[in-house]
């Protein structure tokens, strides 16, 4: 049995707005990982690419989530969390896995500042880029995947629950 559920997905598919949402409704904690990072650092994610580079973002990160002994929370993570595999193994250890799968289309709509949200990714990747790249690595760690196209918020986070009870 697990103890956690960790949200994992694009940026802009709903990890953050939903994780809290679901936290109160289960009664858990919650974490968002990106302000873990942001707190650790006394920086802004962005702040962090700028100054450093978007491969030190994804090892904070890395370093951020191995860290992570939580019991009964929901994880929002960032999207670039699955880069990690290790990291992805240790949070998998006490969580179930949920990957919010959204279409671009919709997460294009969602996303507005694509160059100052901190996304971990190389100055010629494009949003089309990193949808491809990673789709593949959510669909690999995904004990559950949800198909947030048609689902408002609550609605949504009725759906994680009816789809992880099984494993909680
Ligand atoms: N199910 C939803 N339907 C419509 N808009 C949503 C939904 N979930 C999140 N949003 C909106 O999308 C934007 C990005 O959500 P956020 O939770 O920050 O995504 P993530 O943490 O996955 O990057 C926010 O403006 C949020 O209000
Ligand atoms: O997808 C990405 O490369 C990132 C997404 C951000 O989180 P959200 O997925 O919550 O936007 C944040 O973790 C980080 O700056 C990198
Ligand atoms: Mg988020």
């Amino acid at each position: 049995m697990k103890t956690n559920i960790t949200l994992i997905g694009m940026p802009g598919a709903g990890k953050s707005t939903i994780g809290i949402i679901l936290a109160k409704d289960l009664a858990y904690g919650f974490l968002d990982t990106d302000v873990l990072i942001q707190i650790s650092q006394q920086k802004t994610l962005q702040d962090i690419v700028n100054e450093s580079g978007y491969m030190v973002l994804r090892d904070i990160e890395e370093a951020e989530l191995l860290k992570v002994n939580l019991k009964r929370h929901i994880i929002a993570t960032g999207g670039s969390a699955v880069y990690s595999d290790a990291a992805m193994k240790h949070l998998a250890k006490e969580s179930v896995i949920v990957f919010l799968d959204l279409d671009l289309e919709q997460i294009r709509k969602r996303i507005h500042n694509f160059d100052t949200r901190g996304i971990a990714r190389s100055e010629n990747q494009t949003i089309e880029d990193l949808f491809e790249e990673r789709v593949t690595l959510y669909k690999k760690y995904a004990d559950v995947t949800i198909d947030c196209r048609e689902l408002d918020q609550d609605s949504l986070a009725f759906e994680i629950i009816n789809k992880t009870k099984a494993f909680l």
